[in-house]
């Protein structure tokens, strides 16, 4: 098989499959990100990946190419895994890499074939694409398309690829869905659920759960607005409330929000989508999700500045997280730089540190402060913001940063600390809604 688009998702698809047993040529049309993967290493940071990419790199299971053609030559199975960015000036989904790299490979397939999508896609897409692969390719009606959306975590994605929650395949065609069980034979053998639904469903699963997800996390942020006015401890409420099994306590972690390559694209994509099919009011209420996500950045620059006592200008804050959640170096829409790029307009020296991070953050943020340690990063230091909850700085005590801070203030934007142990060492501590 061949895994087409081999960032994030498609590095891990493609190692992942190599990991179950099959032949895989991954497919990509970045010349860096190639030469690195075919060295075996991988061009992020996810934990686990680069072990699995470098096993199978190594045995001769897993190649790399840039050749459509030789893409075609090598397999009759490909899966789709290009990217579906938010459009610039627009909510919609981007969807000029999913169609140039399906009518490549179309192009290229001089056999009959079949091509899996796997990128999150508008409803519609996948019955567009199948007209378009049988027109432009030189097999016609012999180019068959499923659609197998991915719902795979950053920083858990070899686990949740290798053993998913579920395997949605959307297809009406019995021969298919019989060669994706086989291509899944594992997972499945070891209890996965599998749904076999039609197109529209499948990709409305993918943009449902996303839009689920997004919801869970700006409800209990809307909470946490609430119990700062009243003077409540949200997360006292979110292990309340998710004590009742019907509500369950994942993903009631308030704090500056979500970010990265999907959820909020993601949110937007369907609202855009539901609007060309006639059916905004629908989803009208993710509007509202997208706002209060939105405004959970805008708190936190003005919870800084209220540390600052005012006065944000020229004045030293240290940014603990860069990445838009830990254990991945992913910066997309990252909620730690918006807000470090917030406070960078109103004139603070901002210090931004990260794990693994750094590189991309410099790339998206060049007019930012980057400080190479958390050390570094809080010397000086007036306010302290903890944005992303890396282990590091989940673990942090005021023994860590006393003496090296010129103030005792500390923004806790996922609240991971204990606020009591800051205040009993006479830090001024702010959490979200607690
Ligand atoms: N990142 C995730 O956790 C995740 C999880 C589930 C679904 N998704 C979805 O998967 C898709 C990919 O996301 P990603 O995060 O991996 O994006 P990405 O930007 O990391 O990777 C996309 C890759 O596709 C390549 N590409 C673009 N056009 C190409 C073409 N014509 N031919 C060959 N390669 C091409 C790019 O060079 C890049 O390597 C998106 O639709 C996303 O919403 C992502
Ligand atoms: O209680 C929570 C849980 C998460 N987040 C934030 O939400 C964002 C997204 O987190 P997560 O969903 O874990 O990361 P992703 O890797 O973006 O994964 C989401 O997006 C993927 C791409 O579509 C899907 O495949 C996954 O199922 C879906 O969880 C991050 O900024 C988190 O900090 C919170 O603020 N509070």
């Amino acid at each position: 098989m061949t895994v087409i688009g081999t960032g994030y998702l498609g590095a891990t698809h493609a190692a992942a499959m190599a990991e179950l047993g099959h032949e895989v040529l991954g497919v990509d049309n970045n010349p860096a990100q190639l030469a690195a993967l075919r060295e075996g290493r991988t061009p992020f940071f996810e934990p686990g990946l680069e072990e699995l990419l470098a096993k199978h790199v190594a045995s001769g299971r897993l190649r790399f190419s840039d050749s459509y053609a030789e893409a075609a030559d090598f397999a009759d199975l490909h899966f789709i895994c290009v990217g579906t960015p938010q459009r610039s000036g627009s909510y919609a989904a981007d969807m000029s890499y999913v169609d140039s790299a399906f009518s490549a490979i179309a192009e290229a397939s001089q056999r009959p074939a079949l091509l899996v999508g796997k990128s999150t896609v508008p409803v519609g897409t996948a019955a567009r694409l199948q007209e378009l692969i049988t027109r432009v390719s030189p097999a016609g009606d012999g180019m068959q398309l499923a659609w197998n959306p991915e719902f795979l975590r950053e920083g858990f994605a070899v686990k949740d690829t290798l053993h998913p929650d579920r395997i949605v395949l959307g297809t009406e065609s019995s021969e298919t869905e019989q060669r994706l069980r086989e291509v899944y034979a594992r997972p499945i053998a070891e209890g996965t659920p599998v749904v076999v639904t039609d197109f529209p469903t499948a990709e409305l699963v993918k943009t449902a759960a996303n839009a689920f997800l997004a919801t869970k996390i700006s409800f209990i942020n809307a909470m946490a607005e609430v119990c700062e006015a009243a003077g409540g401890d949200v997360t006292v409420l979110a292990d309340a409330i998710g004590h009742d099994a019907r509500i369950g306590r994942r993903f009631l972690n308030a704090g500056v929000g979500f970010g990265g390559g999907c959820l909020p694209k993601d949110i937007r994509a369907f609202m855009a989508r539901a609007g060309e099919i006639g059916v905004d009011q629908a989803v009208t209420f993710l509007t509202e999700i997208d706002s209060i996500n939105l405004r959970r950045r805008t708190g936190a620059v003005d919870a800084a500045g209220e540390l600052l006592g005012g006065q944000v200008s020229g004045r030293r804050v240290a940014v603990l997280g860069a990445a838009f959640k830990p254990d991945s170096d992913d910066v997309r829409d990252s909620p730690a730089l918006d807000i470090a790029a917030g406070l960078h307009v109103h004139g603070a020296d901002v210090r931004v540190y990260d794990p693994k991070a750094m590189h991309r953050a410099a790339l998206a943020y060049p007019a930012l402060g980057y400080a190479d340690s958390l050390d570094a990063a809080v010397d000086g230091a007036e306010v302290v913001l903890l944005l992303t909850e890396w282990a590091e700085f989940r673990a942090l005590t005021p023994a860590d940063l006393d003496g090296k801070v010129a103030g005792k203030a500390i923004f806790d934007g996922r609240n991971v600390l204990d606020p009591a142990q800051w205040r009993e060492a006479g830090w001024t501590y702010r959490g979200v809604g607690r």
